[in-house]
């Protein structure tokens, strides 16, 4: 699975893959896709939009194509992220299709650029393994330097092309990730990922309730870039014909063709989140997504404390506020106060974020663009207590204002007394989920590890109520 010594695994090979008789098209018995150039979709979005819950969906579908995935994830997550490709995991007689390459030392748009490239070279080795790519960033990543390295890389040669680069987005978070200040003045990354969007997945339309409150996040999108294709989804799972295979990048397409990618970043200019100090990458590059590659850069259900582990729950304090809707918008119209206080600070009408703090450069090594964004690894040896687990989940996750910190993504593997199996928690936001994994086998060290992904972050106190809960 992962790809440590250096070894490619081989692409995907689906069994029994038929062709999808809604989709014609996308059979490739009836296609080129032996011999044009790969198509490589890039799956982007904020930190657990649910672009893992997409890559499962199409690895798991039945489109008639063979898919090799190119998986980035940041160092701490290593081997937790695999964990959440369950039907590959859990079914040993679908192993094959845990075929992916996980490219750990850093972030797509910085470090790993040349890693990836890499990658891509061999993978095209055994080209005749697999019809399609695709490229899952972190939830943290610029699409810009990455999507632009597959366009002009020279030893990729015409041997791989952008097929669409595919923005997946939280519908209940996406205002607030929209409107988070970037210390250095910069967009951020979550308007990043809008703005290169061909295709706009709005995930998790369930969680958004209310009359018109889902228009108002679609406007606000919409605001951003207009040029996308909006495909509205809960739990990530599009008509993949309007996913794969578009041919959004083909060069065979006329300019007028493309006309439909130009960006409309209302004012906004894409900063480089790796170097905003690089000044053409920070330039305003609004114009056609073909132009700039050619460019100077190349349920909420109620919090049960004694549920057992194995049963999904997803916990919010929203359950116990009210919920998000369009009388309680995370939006311009609202007072300052109140805006603040569910922290979507700075957001104008067009939904970019309003900036103002002082500039910092960002951490290329920690691969977190925004300094103020931090990752930490927590361990505990010994088995977890499940209530004692949740009351300080909810602890942490509820009580983030009084606690001074800010947490965006949680995920990790526990082991929870009782249970042979390994449990899988995510979290998003005040949102929290714990799910029965596979049992721990000898291959899998068995302790706890969560990732936290915040701001202003305690580590010492992170893990000392973490190790509290055994
Ligand atoms: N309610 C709800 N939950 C969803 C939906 N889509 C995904 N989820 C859940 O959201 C959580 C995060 O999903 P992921 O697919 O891991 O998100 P991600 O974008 O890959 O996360 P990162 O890799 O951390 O950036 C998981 O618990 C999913 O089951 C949805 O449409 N509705």
């Amino acid at each position: 699975m992962s790809d440590s010594d250096g070894e490619i695994p081989d692409a995907v090979d689906l069994p029994s893959l038929e062709p999808d008789e809604a989709h014609p098209e996308a059979n490739p018995e009836t296609s080129d896709l032996g011999t044009a150039p790969v198509p490589v979709t890039l799956i982007t979005g904020f930190l657990g939009a649910g672009k893992t819950t997409l890559v499962n969906f199409i690895l798991t579908a039945k489109h008639g194509y063979r898919i090799a995935v190119i998986l980035n994830e940041f160092g701490e997550e290593t081997g937790i992220e695999s964990s959440l490709f369950p039907q590959t995991s859990q079914n040993a007689e679908n192993f094959a299709l845990e075929e992916w390459i996980e490219l750990s030392n850093g972030c797509l748009c910085c470090s790993v650029k040349t890693e990836m490239v890499q990658a891509l070279e061999t993978l095209m080795q055994k080209r005749h393994k697999f019809d399609c790519i695709l490229i899952e960033t972190t939830g943290l990543a610029d699409p810009g330097p990455v999507a632009a390295a597959l366009w002009t890389d020279a030893e990729l040669g015409s041997s791989v092309c952008l097929d669409s680069i595919v923005t997946v987005v939280d519908a209940r978070n996406i205002r607030g990730q929209l409107a988070e200040p970037r210390e250095d003045g910069a967009v951020n990354e979550a308007q990043q990922q809008i703005a290169y969007a061909d295709i706009i997945l709005l995930n998790k339309t369930d969680l958004v309730r209310g009359p018109g409150a889902l228009e108002q996040v679609q406007a606000a999108l919409q605001n951003i870039n207009s040029g996308a294709e909006m495909i509205h989804t809960q739990h990530a799972r599009p008509d993949l014909a309007r996913i794969l295979n578009r041919g959004t990048f083909n060069p065979s397409q006329t300019p007028n063709d493309v006309s439909h990618l130009s960006l409309q970043l209302h004012g906004a200019h894409i900063g480089s989140a790796c170097d905003p100090s690089n000044s053409s990458a920070s330039e305003n590059r609004s114009g056609s997504l073909s132009q700039q590659l050619g460019g100077s850069t190349p349920q909420v259900h109620a919090a049960t404390s004694g549920s057992e582990p194995g049963n999904s729950s997803s916990c919010s304090k929203a359950e116990q506020q009210p919920a998000m809707s369009a009388e309680t918008p995370p939006d311009a119209s609202m007072p300052a106060e109140s805006m603040h206080d569910m922290g979507f600070e700075g957001l104008d009408d067009s939904g970019a974020a309003g900036a103002t703090r002082d500039s910092q450069p960002s951490n290329h090594h920690d691969h977190l663009h925004d300094r103020g964004v931090q990752t930490h690894a927590l361990h505990s040896q010994l088995p977890l207590h499940l209530g004692r687990l949740r009351t300080w989940l909810d602890s942490i996750l509820w009580e983030q204002e009084s606690s001074g910190h800010r947490i965006y993504r949680m995920k990790g593997l526990l082991q929870i007394s009782g249970s042979p199996n390994c449990q899988i928690l995510q979290a998003v936001q005040d949102l929290y989920d714990i799910v029965e994994g596979p049992q721990w086998d000898s291959a899998t060290h068995r302790h706890s590890r969560l990732v936290v992904i915040g701001r202003h972050l305690h580590a010492a106190e992170l893990q000392d109520g973490f190790l509290k809960c055994q």
